[in-house]
């Protein structure tokens, strides 16, 4: 049986739409279950938080997962990145709020404090820049710290650009598109790599389909 794990939030729904769209029969409800089963028994599937991902990937617990580019970027994650999904369209930017006298990343000046879930990317991508910040590690609600003033700027998601516009912020600097991907455990692909492969190819069918 091939394991696969599944990020839970916004990629979920098109993660489980593509497996439904390669044959494979997913229960429509399971609650809140979080490691699933399809009825023929090709698959076995967790659901787990997106940053959690590497761990699972790179501890062999699944051999396969669904994963965005900017997880895989910044925890620096191990594995095969086999196919780009399409889904999950979004890019991590620099922004300011509407007020802020920045209106581009070289008008910071040293020791600028920058609010970020991604703080691994946002500190290359300043060091590359010989700019000195701070950054404050946040979970969540990003977008707040800047306009609270716990922050001078923000690194972080943006897809529509709803969320930015709707807090008054400015984007002033892309560092990173992202989709999500389809990877595959190092070993476990050396291992199994008839039943992996036909997975992939299960996949890029579908994909092939679509765009
Ligand atoms: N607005 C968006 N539009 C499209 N894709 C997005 C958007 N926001 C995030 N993503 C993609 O979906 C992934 C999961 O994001 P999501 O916001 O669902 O989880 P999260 O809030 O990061 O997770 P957690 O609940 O663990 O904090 C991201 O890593 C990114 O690849
Ligand atoms: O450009 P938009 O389409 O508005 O999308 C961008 C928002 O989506 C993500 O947030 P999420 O919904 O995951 O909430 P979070 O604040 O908990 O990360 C991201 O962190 C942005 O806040």
């Amino acid at each position: 049986m091939l394991k696969i794990a599944v990020p839970k939030g916004v990629l979920f729904d098109p993660s489980l739409k593509l497996l439904k769209n390669c044959g494979y029969k997913i229960p429509s409800d399971f609650g809140r279950k979080l490691l699933i089963e399809d009825s023929n028994q090709q698959l076995s599937l967790i659901i787990v938080r997106p940053f959690d991902m590497p761990l699972y990937v790179e501890e062999g617990v699944v051999d396969v997962a669904f994963i965005g580019k900017d997880v895989i970027e910044e925890t620096s994650m191990s594995c095969f990145e086999i196919l780009d999904l399409g889904y999950g369209q979004c890019r991590l930017s620099v922004a300011v709020p509407g007020f802020s006298p920045y209106r581009s990343v070289e008008d910071f000046h040293s020791f600028i404090k920058v609010g970020s879930k991604y703080q691994n990317l946002s500190k290359k991508f300043f060091i590359e820049k010989g700019i000195q910040v701070r950054i404050f590690p946040l979970g969540g609600s990003v977008e707040l710290s800047p306009i609270v003033g716990l922050s001078d700027a923000i690194i972080d998601l943006v897809s529509t650009g709803n969320t930015l516009k709707a807090n008054n912020l400015i984007e002033i600097e892309t560092i990173l598109f992202s989709t999500s991907r389809l990877v595959v455990n190092d070993a476990k692909y050396r291992l199994k790599r008839k039943e992996i492969n036909e997975f992939i190819l299960r996949v890029k069918e579908v994909l092939d389909d679509i765009y």
